[in-house]
């Protein structure tokens, strides 16, 4: 079994429940989207550069970095041939906490049907802004918990409407945990906060890409 890894490497977790804490991350190649915004459109690009590394490499080198916070992402790591396989080991092991960014449009079902300890999964629930809302897989909010998030990656004020529509009507802050993030440099943040509070937005966490905040926000790897 083996993976297009794009990159790999030890930071804080910019985003999500573990902001703040130290996290090592594994970023596979490709994406079945095109979000307008997309901070890492290099890494779905049919000709970019991988390391092809077998299931053993990459538990290998997550062990070698002493670090417990495991993120996946991409592109969409959950379109990687033998993922399954990959999630499955990683979430065998007690001692480490495996977070899945996924961006809504692949079921996430059969992870909660066939594992026993389930990942964390950070679904995007992508808006109009993102041009791809079109794309969403709906039914993935009947098997979220308290364990996940749903992200909202927002642009402008209609989003922020409909984000407190999506939340109504299917219960989100109920079943999981539900967080609002800026599309980088797009929305006045206080403009957001002004929303959640003329909207008694409760139980949804503003988060702010810490890594674009200590880095130069292009930088890769960090
Ligand atoms: C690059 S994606 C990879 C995982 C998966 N494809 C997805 O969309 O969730 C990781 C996270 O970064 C977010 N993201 C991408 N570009 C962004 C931007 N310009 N500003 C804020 N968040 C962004 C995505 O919405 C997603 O939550
Ligand atoms: N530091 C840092 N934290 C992150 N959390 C999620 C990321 C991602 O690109 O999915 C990310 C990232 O790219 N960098
Ligand atoms: S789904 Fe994720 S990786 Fe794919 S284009 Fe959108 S933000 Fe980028
Ligand atoms: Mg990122």
């Amino acid at each position: 079994m083996s993976y297009k890894v794009v990159e790999k490497f030890i930071s804080i977790n910019g985003e999500g429940q573990r902001a703040g804490q130290l996290a090592v991350f594994i970023r596979f190649a490709g994406c079945n989207l095109n979000c307008s915004y997309c901070d890492t459109l290099w890494a779905n690009e049919k000709n970019v550069d991988y390391e092809v590394m077998t299931l053993e490499d990459i538990y290998t080198y997550i062990e070698s970095t002493g670090v417990k916070n495991i993120t996946i992402t991409g592109g969409e790591p959950l379109l990687q041939d033998n993922i399954f396989d990959l999630i499955k080991v990683l979430t065998a092991e007690n001692e480490l906490r495996l977070e899945i960014e996924t961006n809504g449009s692949v079921s996430i079902k059969k992870y909660y049907e066939k594992l026993n300890h389930p990942p964390s999964f950070t679904m995007d629930y992508k808006l109009e802004s993102s041009q791809m809302e079109d794309k969403m897989n709906i039914d993935n909010f009947n098997v979220l918990t308290q364990k996940d998030t749903v992200k909202f990656v927002v642009g402008d004020m209609k989003d922020l409407i409909k984000v407190k529509e999506v939340i109504d009507e299917y219960n989100l802050t109920e079943k999981t945990n539900v967080y609002l993030s800026p599309i980088y440099g797009k929305i006045n943040y206080q403009d957001m906060v002004d929303f959640m509070i003329e909207n008694k937005l409760n139980d949804v966490s503003l988060q702010l890409q810490l890594h674009k905040i200590i880095w130069d926000p292009n930088q890769k790897g960090v």
